[in-house]
């Protein structure tokens, strides 16, 4: 079988680049929808009303064509950009229930924050790249979210 059978073109060769980047941030889980005694029910330790904190770390994914002039599916130079604007500036080191208004009614769990993550990502990024964001909460608890 000839290559070119077996193999895209240059022109159709499609890359996946992540770019990893930790912060750290507080928050308490609790639901504006549920009691105080449903909050306790379901978060338990979570829903300690002083907080908690975590060292989390983001993974953010995007996915292209291989440009075949740069060699890149985007600069990572730019996703670091993107990825300070949106994690960086309004998350790191921050409580997330009082400083983010997105989780003043939403609660911060990490499901949320992935969502809260790829909405403002896709924002900053060009058109239709943005693939996966992966949250590492614990060393134990990891949230992928794919924009469904
Ligand atoms: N579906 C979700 N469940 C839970 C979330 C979440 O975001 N989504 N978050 C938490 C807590 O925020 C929490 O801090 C988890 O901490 P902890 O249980 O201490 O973490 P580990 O499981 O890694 O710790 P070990 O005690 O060492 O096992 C809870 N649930
Ligand atoms: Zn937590």
């Amino acid at each position: 079988m000839a290559d070119s059978a077996r193999c895209p073109g240059p022109a159709e060769r499609i890359g996946y680049i992540t770019r990893v980047q930790s912060f750290s941030a507080c928050h308490r889980l609790h639901s504006i929808h549920l009691s105080d005694e449903e909050n306790k029910k379901v978060y338990g330790k979570c829903n300690n009303p002083n907080g908690h904190g975590h060292n989390y770390k983001a993974e953010i994914t995007v996915r292209g064509k291989i440009d075949h002039v740069t060699g890149m599916v985007m600069n990572l130079t730019d996703l670091k950009r993107c990825i300070e604007e949106v994690i960086m500036d309004p998350l790191d080191h921050k409580n997330l229930d009082k400083d983010v208004p997105y989780f003043a009614t939403v609660a911060s769990t990490t499901e949320n924050l992935a969502v809260y993550i790829w909405d403002n990502m896709a924002k900053v990024l060009p058109p239709s790249v943005l693939y996966e964001i992966k949250i590492h909460e614990t060393d134990k608890n990891i949230v992928m979210y794919r924009g469904e």
